[in-house]
């Protein structure tokens, strides 16, 4: 059986009658492109130089690996003269990346957290590239984008996916259409087409959480996870497996792959911050495709995809997957009062 490839998906999806744009179709095949410039990086780990760190810190305090930052040029820099674009923002800088005037300028803004799971890099465990796509609102022939721009409720995404760089590299996409993974052809360097209408089971028996973080969670949490951990003999009566691989790519592509549950909620460590995980380019791209397979995501109590975003580096806190579980959380939140 031949497969198609991710060009011929996206021209199936722009021919459709409520079709997607082909500013949007081109702009996914440039981010795919530079996810594969990626990949080729990660895979030559220490023979391409590319391990540890820089003497640098990125926007949030966190020190940057040196794929954190290549990653994050090969992504603007594939991005930058395609004409698909007013802006762009990613974890690795402070403030929005406009076109520069010399490039011809576009519709839609670009987010990106270019290498997610940076302290898996030097461990050569699976991390990936998260990316979120929308409208620019003001967009005006020659008026500048601003960072005000980007501050749109998730739910507004046109296009989100991440590539994952594990034993396959893959790219998992939505357009709001469901949701299909494409294998890469490492010998046709092409994305194949391989998981068509990928769904999340409503129920599971694995739940993923940083459990060195337990004595710090808000009671609900606490509740939830103790629930698991009791298994068969507790209240839910079965017994429960846990993953946490630390990079938000690999955990979700697993539960979009068998079900489950993630979960990385507000904590006392930092109780100011309403989370670790970025909103506009880690939780919302997130949240729109597992959405898109039949799976939700909250905060804790809210849809994620409906918060109206504050800044661009914005933090949230995360729980998504299979539906059930996620309702479940969200109902200890609510029985919390939280
Ligand atoms: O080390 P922790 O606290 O368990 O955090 C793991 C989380 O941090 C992240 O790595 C953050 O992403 P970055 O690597 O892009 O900063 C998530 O992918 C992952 O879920
Ligand atoms: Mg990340
Ligand atoms: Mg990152």
């Amino acid at each position: 059986m031949k497969r198609k490839t991710l060009t011929q998906y996206l021209v199936e999806q722009q021919r459709q009658a409520d079709g997607l744009g082909a500013e949007v179709r081109l702009l996914i095949e440039v981010v795919a492109r530079a996810c594969k410039s990626i990949g080729h990086a990660v895979g030559k780990g220490a023979l391409g130089g590319v391990l540890g760190s820089l003497d640098s810190e990125n926007v949030q305090g966190e020190v940057q690996k040196k794929l954190d930052v290549l990653s994050n040029e090969i992504l603007l820099e594939a991005n930058e003269w395609g004409g698909h674009l007013a802006a762009m923002a990613s974890e690795e800088m402070e403030t929005i990346h406009a076109i520069p005037n010399r490039y011809p300028k576009g519709e839609y803004l670009l987010l990106f957290d270019p290498l997610d799971g940076s302290s898996n890099i030097d461990v050569n465990v699976s991390i990936g590239t998260i990316f979120s796509v929308l409208k620019a609102p003001t967009h005006v022939a020659g008026a500048p984008v601003t960072e005000a721009d980007f501050l749109q409720e998730g739910s507004r995404q046109v296009a989100a996916g991440y590539a994952v760089y594990g034993p396959q590299t893959m790219l998992v996409l939505t357009v709001g259409k469901g949701v299909v993974g494409f294998t890469l052809d490492r010998e046709m360097g092409s994305w194949v087409l391989t998981h068509e209408n990928i769904r999340i089971p409503e129920d599971t028996r694995e739940f993923a959480i940083n459990m060195s973080n337990m004595r710090h969670w808000a009671p609900p949490v606490r509740r939830y996870i103790d629930e698991c951990l009791a298994g068969a003999t507790g209240t839910r009566g079965k017994d429960f497996n846990m993953r946490w691989i630390a990079s938000m790519v690999a955990d979700v592509h697993r539960i979009l792959t068998r079900g489950g549950i993630f979960m990385y909620p507000w904590d006392a460590r930092e109780p100011g911050k309403p989370g670790k995980l970025r909103l506009m380019y880690e939780a919302n791209p997130m949240s729109f495709i597992v959405e898109q397979a039949g799976g939700a995501a909250v905060d804790g109590v809210n849809r994620i995809l409906d918060i109206k975003p504050g800044q661009l580096h914005q933090r949230v806190g995360v729980v998504l997957g299979s539906r059930n579980e996620v309702e479940r959380v969200a109902q200890y939140h609510r029985e919390a009062g939280q």
